[in-house]
């Protein structure tokens, strides 16, 4: 295996091979859109039986239908099997996830008199059921679901669930069983992939019917959400893990390297680039990653390489700062990193990025497990229509308005000729001399 890095000198390239740079591996979904709806007809029509056939057949797990919950012994089994210190670490970890989400919480409601005797506003309640799902193909995720359970928890949902595939022995990660109880979340359930979507939302004897899945997950998970968008509502589009890493001058290439290498460990669908100004730069990047790359293991070597050797991920090499920001922009990255001692200057050229990170001490890996900002995020170009996970995809909010007689008085006659205009013969009606006569 080669430790090759890929340098994309964006001054040779045509805009076509540029703009093929920006796409991503989940950017074309139609291999797994053309097979999840077998998979959903089944859970639709067999329920429990099916999740337990799935999960013999995709995760290698021997689970029977009666074995979909997690129990309470498999609860108190992941509590005395883990490492206290592992405890303790996801406690420091959700307290500072549920600081970050209990600041992100809006008021249960505002009012504002935008006339004289005219309130209005918004009221903020709960959604009543939600799923939550933490992927486990290419390894386990309880950081997901610290991720995921806290925001929904903090905006007070009722009803959570967290939904996983089961690992070959038939379990539920024991992390993620302590880490989904550290969050306020009773209920664990057996369900990878585009299964775990359809049992959300259609329920089994075993899972109930969730208004709304959330979380990260392989094309499987993401095209089923698509195929369920009228029967399961879901907003975030939080695909393969990518990041971008801008460096300046004041840069460290070592520090540069060792995070170039963090997300890329991911998964062969993952993408990464470093983006510089100076080929010195990146050739220092890429004399540093051996050093770095010995330090882990052969399959995350082997994602690493595949894909900062490949064509969605390497060095981008900028003809100036505004290319760069281009560059950035125009690939509106999940995670962005900008490893430079004057971050700040670079921030206001930045328009489309899901997680900013600012400077050196800011470390990848720090942000994607416990800073407190949530690390659940749009990806595939989708930061530049949306937002991080948080406590608003757990809330929806209602406008409220109140109006006194004063109010009323100065815009019904407005109301009126507005619904005249449009035909509207009971609107004018409700708002004329009859409504007190
Ligand atoms: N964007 C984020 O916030 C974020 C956070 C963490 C992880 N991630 C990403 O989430 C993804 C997780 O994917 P993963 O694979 O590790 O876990 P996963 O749990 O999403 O995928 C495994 C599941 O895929 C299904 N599957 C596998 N092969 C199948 C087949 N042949 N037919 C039908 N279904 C099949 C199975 O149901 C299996 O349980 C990774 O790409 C990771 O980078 C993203
Ligand atoms: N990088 C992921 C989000 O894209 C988060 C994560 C969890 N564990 C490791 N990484
Ligand atoms: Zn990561």
């Amino acid at each position: 295996m080669t430790s090759s890095i890929r340098i994309h000198d964006l001054g040779t390239l045509s805009e076509a091979q540029r703009l093929a740079l920006l796409e991503r591996t989940e950017s074309d979904l139609s291999h797994f859109l053309a097979r999840v709806p077998a998979i959903i007809e089944a859970v639709r029509t067999e329920g429990d039986e099916a999740l337990a056939r799935f999960a013999r057949d995709y995760d290698h797990a021997p689970v029977s239908a009666d074995e979909i919950a997690a129990t309470e012994a498999d609860f108190d089994a992941a509590f005395a099997s883990l490492d206290p210190e592992m405890i303790e670490t996801l406690r420091y970890a959700a307290d500072n996830i549920r600081r970050y989400h209990q600041a992100q919480m809006p008021g249960e409601m505002w009012m504002k008199e935008i006339r004289p005797g005219v309130l209005v506003g918004e009221r903020f309640t709960p959604i009543d059921s939600v799923a939550l799902y933490s992927p486990r193909g290419k390894g386990s995720f309880p950081s997901v679901t610290l991720m995921t359970a806290i925001p929904a928890v903090v905006a007070g949902v009722g009803d959570v669930i967290v939904l996983t595939p089961p690992g070959p022995d038939g379990k539920v990660d024991p992390a993620t069983l302590v880490a989904a109880r550290l969050s306020g979340v009773e209920r664990v359930f057996k369900a990878g992939g585009a299964q775990a979507v359809a049992a959300a939302a259609y329920g089994t004897a075993t899972i109930p019917r969730c208004l709304k899945i959330e979380g990260p997950g392989s094309p499987w998970f993401m095209a089923a959400k698509q195929v369920l968008a009228g029967r399961i509502a879901s907003r975030l589009p939080a695909g393969p893990s990518e990041s971008l890493i801008f460096v300046d001058e004041t840069s460290d290439p070592r520090i540069a390297a060792l995070d170039l290498l963090v997300e890329s460990e991911h998964g062969a669908d993952s993408s990464v680039f470093l983006v510089t100004c100076s080929r010195s730069f990146a050739e220092a990047v890429c004399a540093a990653v051996p050093e770095f790359r010995a330090h882990m293991s052969p399959r995350r070597v082997e994602f690493s390489q595949a894909v900062l050797g490949g064509d969605k991920g390497g060095i981008i090499l900028a003809g100036s700062l505004k290319e760069a920001y281009r560059f950035i922009n125009d690939y509106a990255p999940e995670h962005l990193q900008i490893l430079s001692k004057t971050p700040f200057a670079h921030l206001s050229h930045i328009r489309n990025a899901s997680e900013i990170l600012l400077g050196e001490e800011t470390a990848a890996a720090i942000a994607n497990y416990m800073m407190g900002p949530n690390c659940v995020l749009p990806t595939s170009g989708a930061a530049k229509v949306h937002s991080p996970l948080g406590v608003h995809d757990f809330l929806k909010s209602a406008s409220v308005g109140h109006m006194t007689a004063k109010g009323y008085a100065e815009m019904a006659p407005h109301t009126h000729r507005f619904a005249t205009y449009e035909g509207f013969d009971a609107h004018a009606n409700s708002v004329s001399d009859l409504r007190r006569n």
